[in-house]
């Protein structure tokens, strides 16, 4: 199994969008996919999204439009600046404003309360605050809106990463989302390949990356 560590695989993802010419949005279209052929529609119907405002939160957000698209309950709770978002997250943004009337925009200590409450009554949480991007301890509001994911004992689907986990090396940046499944995208993380209770819960979905950007990242191999 090829491992990565995070510059590994953002310069993977770098080369598959700059050089292969993959649009970025195909990519994030592809890693909501993948994660919702893990998710039992059978069995959960009320669901809630909890993104951060760059890719790993696009991913998010377009997995939330696939499951209003399938008439399912979703809740968005957005975490972040969203005038600082990435276009990825943009786009997928103003299509979930259009099929979803509870999108909330997490800011305050109120907000952060509100969310504990709704979430109660979700069958499913999905994870998509943090993917390769974490760089720096999760501190402030990040912090507490993984606390109460933990304290609320839902199904977790992590998107890529648990959020707070550090990609590299497997160490806590600080609070750790517990998800009961983490689907990462293309190749396994050599930080999730560490901890022993995240890789058994950890499936590898293809997202569409060519081995073309693999070997030319990690083996410079060139043609
Ligand atoms: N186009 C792409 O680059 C792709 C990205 N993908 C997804 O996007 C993720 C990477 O996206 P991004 O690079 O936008 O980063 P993330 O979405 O992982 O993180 C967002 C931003 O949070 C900030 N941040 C880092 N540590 C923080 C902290 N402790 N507290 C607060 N903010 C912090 C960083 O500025 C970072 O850019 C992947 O894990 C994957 O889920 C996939 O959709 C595949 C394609
Ligand atoms: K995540």
């Amino acid at each position: 199994m090829i491992l990565v560590d995070r510059d590994q695989m953002r310069a993977i993802d770098r080369y598959a969008i700059n050089t292969l010419k993959i649009p970025s949005i195909c990519l994030v279209e592809r890693a909501s996919l993948a994660v919702l052929k893990h998710i039992n529609l059978n069995k959960f119907g009320y669901f809630a999204v909890v993104a951060g405002v760059g890719n790993n939160g696009a991913d998010g957000l377009a997995l939330a439009r696939n499951l209003l698209a399938r008439y399912k309950d979703v809740e968005i709770y957005i975490v972040g600046d969203v005038a600082m978002a990435s276009e990825e997250f943009k786009i997928n943004l103003a299509s979930c404003e259009t099929l979803c009337e509870e999108i909330f925009y997490v800011e305050s200590i109120e907000d952060l309360e509100n969310m504990e409450k709704r979430l109660a009554n979700v069958n499913l949480i999905v994870d998509a605050l943090f993917g390769t991007g974490l760089n720096r301890t999760v501190t402030g509001i990040y912090a507490t809106v993984i606390s109460i994911l933990n304290n609320v004992m839902k199904y977790k689907v992590s998107i890529d990463l648990p959020s707070g986990l550090d990609a590299s090396t497997g160490m806590d940046l600080g609070e750790v989302v517990d998800a009961d499944l983490i689907v990462t995208l293309q190749l396994m993380k050599a930080g999730i390949y560490e901890r022993e209770a995240y890789k058994k819960k950890c499936v590898i979905e293809d997202i569409g990356i060519p081995q073309k950007a693999i070997d030319s990242v990690l083996y410079g191999l060139v043609n």
